[in-house]
């Protein structure tokens, strides 16, 4: 299962958290978020980190001109649109960047919403599921509702998001059965500095599940 960490800000828990067994780990492009780091800092974090871990910079509502600055200034592999984003418009990224994975993240506030999935699934490679916050647009730590999700099959690979922490984590995987799991708050100690126990935790208990 992939395993992303989001919201890293420092070049050397980056490291040490790929070492733990993440997978991909996440950037935040946002400016408004506690968590945002410009493009510069992210490419002192990304020529530290080997090439089999995935890059990927987290985007909400920004101009694809922003985007396409950014993938090639701090050499991402990934691009999460974390916004309002249109599913032509994700189709666009898509183009623009054949060789770079696009995320489309949906903050799902009911059922109905998933219906959304369907859709967006043709024009992206990967979905990221979140729990919507009126105020926030990401690294909330607000849950899913993880029993809506039992039957979830969008077609394409996905993420389950949105207050993962290494408590729950066992408990949300014996309902869901998601291609990968991305945490944020869920292991800091406050928004950008990682927990690296909490980080460790995680993988101990993925690791009780083998
Ligand atoms: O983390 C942020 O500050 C953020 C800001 C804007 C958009 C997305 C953001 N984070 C994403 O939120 C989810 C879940 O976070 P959490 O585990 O509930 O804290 C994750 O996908 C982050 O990429």
């Amino acid at each position: 299962m992939r395993v992303k960490i989001c919201g890293i800000t420092q070049p050397q828990q980056a490291t040490a958290i790929a070492s733990l067994g993440a997978t991909a780990l996440g950037f935040i492009c946002v400016p408004s978020s506690p968590r945002y780091v410009t493009a510069t800092q992210i490419r002192a974090v990304v020529t530290q980190l080997p090439d089999n871990i995935d890059k990927i910079g987290v985007f909400a509502n920004a101009h694809i001109q922003e985007i396409n600055q950014i993938v090639q200034d701090a050499g991402l592999t990934g691009v999460q649109l974390h916004g309002d984003e249109s599913p032509e418009f994700c189709y666009q990224v898509r183009k623009n960047f054949p060789s770079v994975e696009i995320l489309k993240a949906l903050r799902i506030r009911s059922l109905d919403h998933l219906e959304l999935a369907a859709i967006y699934a043709q024009y992206v490679d990967t979905l990221l599921l979140d729990a919507y916050h009126p105020q926030q647009l990401g690294g909330t730590g607000k849950t899913l509702d993880w029993a809506m999700l039992e039957k979830f099959h969008p077609g394409t690979p996905w993420f389950l998001a949105g207050g993962l922490t290494p408590a729950n984590i066992l408990e949300a995987l014996s309902l869901v059965n998601p291609d990968g799991i991305d945490l944020s708050s869920g292991v800091e100690i406050q928004p950008g500095n990682k927990d690296l126990n909490k980080v460790a935790e995680l993988f101990q208990k993925l690791g009780s599940r083998e």
